[in-house]
């Protein structure tokens, strides 16, 4: 399959998007949107929520968070989500509750897309994901103060995949969840070394990514044409 810069027309309405990278997917039963949340309190102070004693209730979007979905949902550059399944934590279950309204769908709670857990780097300043990130790339096993591991974070998202391959056909899934984790689901499903994971471009705050899917043979980071 090439790689390369492409224009594919994909979606309800046919709006043309971009897409950045091409690669060869395995088939599957469903159409897969992933989403990461808008921007969040979180991201607003620089600080690591990554527990759900403190992410569950607290941490939701911030205002440019709500402008981001707001803006998104004006012009959504995918096909409608047939169902929605989120990480239960604030920033997420407001981002796909904001969807769902839109799309008039009932969205569920998916603990296994949780944020990866940071261990003793709760609460500290996001600065300190550098040293987990450069420590992921030697060993994706490590638990270096604590996180959850990199092959932790793979088996649970893709485990999410699995089971609604088992039990879903020909629908458009959306999953809302968290930056490395999706990360390490794309990494994952790329079947490159998990260790790998931040050598992708950083998903942005309200971005679509498009797992393809039965009908289109190619992965695609989804973006209204401007
Ligand atoms: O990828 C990252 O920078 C962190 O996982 C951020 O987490 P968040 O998506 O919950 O802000």
């Amino acid at each position: 399959m090439p790689h390369g810069k492409t224009v594919e027309h994909f979606g309800k309405d046919d709006k043309p998007m971009t897409n950045d990278d091409v690669d060869a997917p395995p088939r599957r039963n469903n159409r897969y949107l992933l989403m990461r949340h808008g921007h969040s309190e979180a991201n607003a102070r620089g600080i690591i929520i990554s527990t759900p004693a403190r992410g569950l209730a607290h941490y939701g979007l911030s205002r440019q968070g709500q402008d981001q979905l707001a803006a998104l949902l004006a012009e959504w550059p995918a096909p409608a989500p047939t169902r929605i399944l989120y990480s239960d934590f604030l920033r997420t279950r407001d981002t796909a509750e904001r969807v769902a309204g839109h799309f008039g769908l009932h969205p569920q709670a998916e603990p296994r897309l949780r944020e990866r857990h940071f261990g003793i780097l709760e609460g500290q300043p996001d600065s300190r994901y550098g040293e987990v990130w450069a420590q992921d790339a030697r060993d994706p096993a490590h638990r270096l103060h604590g996180v959850e591991s990199v092959e932790w974070v793979a088996a649970r998202m893709r485990a999410v995949i699995d089971a609604l391959e088992a039990r879903c056909r020909d629908e458009t899934i959306l999953l809302v969840g968290h930056g490395d984790p999706l990360q390490i689901l794309l990494t994952s499903l790329e079947g490159r070394p998990l260790g790998e994971h931040r050598d992708r471009p950083p998903l942005a705050p309200a971005s679509l990514t498009a797992l393809v899917c039965v009908e289109h043979a190619s992965r695609t980071r989804l973006r209204p044409r401007r």
